[in-house]
């Protein structure tokens, strides 16, 4: 199993979402199954993001649980449309939302810790190839959801892949990989072609990083394997392994 995580310009439009499906048909014949995350469709500006969306009302800035439940609804549809374009390519896959997912989140609205029960996620997937996740989010105990924070999809993937064993995280960007710094800065930037963890974390402490800091951190810890890549490119990418 593989996990594949598709971030918010990889899932942008049905062009772009293409090469994401091609990315699940080649996880699926290398290493079996994927889990696929997903981020809401797109940037600032574009409808269904995750910054459109908590602009729909300037209120929601006064109210975490009513924030978190709008910034909610740009994964789910996100993972909604790819599991509808996945179908319609003849992929069968599940849907993994909500109680389905098996994705528990508790803490506070906008910054919650989240934990996968790995059972639950692999009896609502049954014997399809391909299960999609809308990264970013859980639900509580109490019934509420919550999301961990900006970047939080790559979060979701490296919780999923430890909980789920799997063979290693795949990030799929808009870059062709980590390079020595990040190339819409530095036009000099080179490509690394592997490195340590414990190289990576200091990268990350920029505006934009390349992946989201606590999910590296988290990676480190848990030793997960991590494969950071361009989603429309075939270029090697950068290995991050134990
Ligand atoms: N060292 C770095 N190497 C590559 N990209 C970097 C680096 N530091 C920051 N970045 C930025 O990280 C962004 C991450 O890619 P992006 O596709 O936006 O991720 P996601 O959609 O998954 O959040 C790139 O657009 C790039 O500007
Ligand atoms: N959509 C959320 C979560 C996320 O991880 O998005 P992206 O993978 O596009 O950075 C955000 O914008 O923070």
């Amino acid at each position: 199993m593989i996990i594949q995580k598709f971030g918010g310009i990889a899932v942008r439009d049905s062009a772009a979402r293409k090469h994401c499906i091609r990315h699940i048909i080649r996880g699926i014949q290398e290493h079996g199954r994927v889990i696929a995350v997903v981020s809401a469709m797109g940037r600032a500006g574009d409808p269904h993001s995750t910054d459109s969306l908590l602009c729909v009302s300037s209120a929601l800035k006064e109210t975490p649980h009513a924030s978190d439940v709008a910034a909610a609804c740009g994964e789910l549809l996100s993972s909604a449309v790819l599991s509808a374009e996945l179908a319609a390519a003849g992929i069968r896959n599940e849907l993994l939302y909500g109680t389905r997912s098996g994705i528990t989140s508790e803490g506070p609205f906008g910054a919650a810790g989240l934990r996968a029960d790995p059972h639950r996620l692999l009896a609502s997937l049954g014997d399809a190839s391909v299960g999609v996740v809308p990264g970013f989010l859980g639900m509580g105990a109490d019934g509420l959801i919550r999301t961990t924070g900006r970047g939080g999809s790559d979060l979701t993937a490296v919780v999923l892949a430890k909980a789920l064993d799997a063979d290693a995280a795949e990030f799929f960007k808009d870059v062709p990989g980590i390079m020595t710094a990040d190339p819409g800065q530095d036009p000099d930037a080179e490509m690394i072609g592997s490195m340590s963890y414990s190289e990576l974390v200091p990268l990350l402490s920029v505006r934009r990083p390349v992946i989201q800091k606590k999910a590296a951190l988290y990676a480190a810890r848990a030793q997960v394997p991590l494969h950071i890549r361009s989603y429309s490119g075939c270029d090697q990418g950068t290995w991050i392994l134990p």
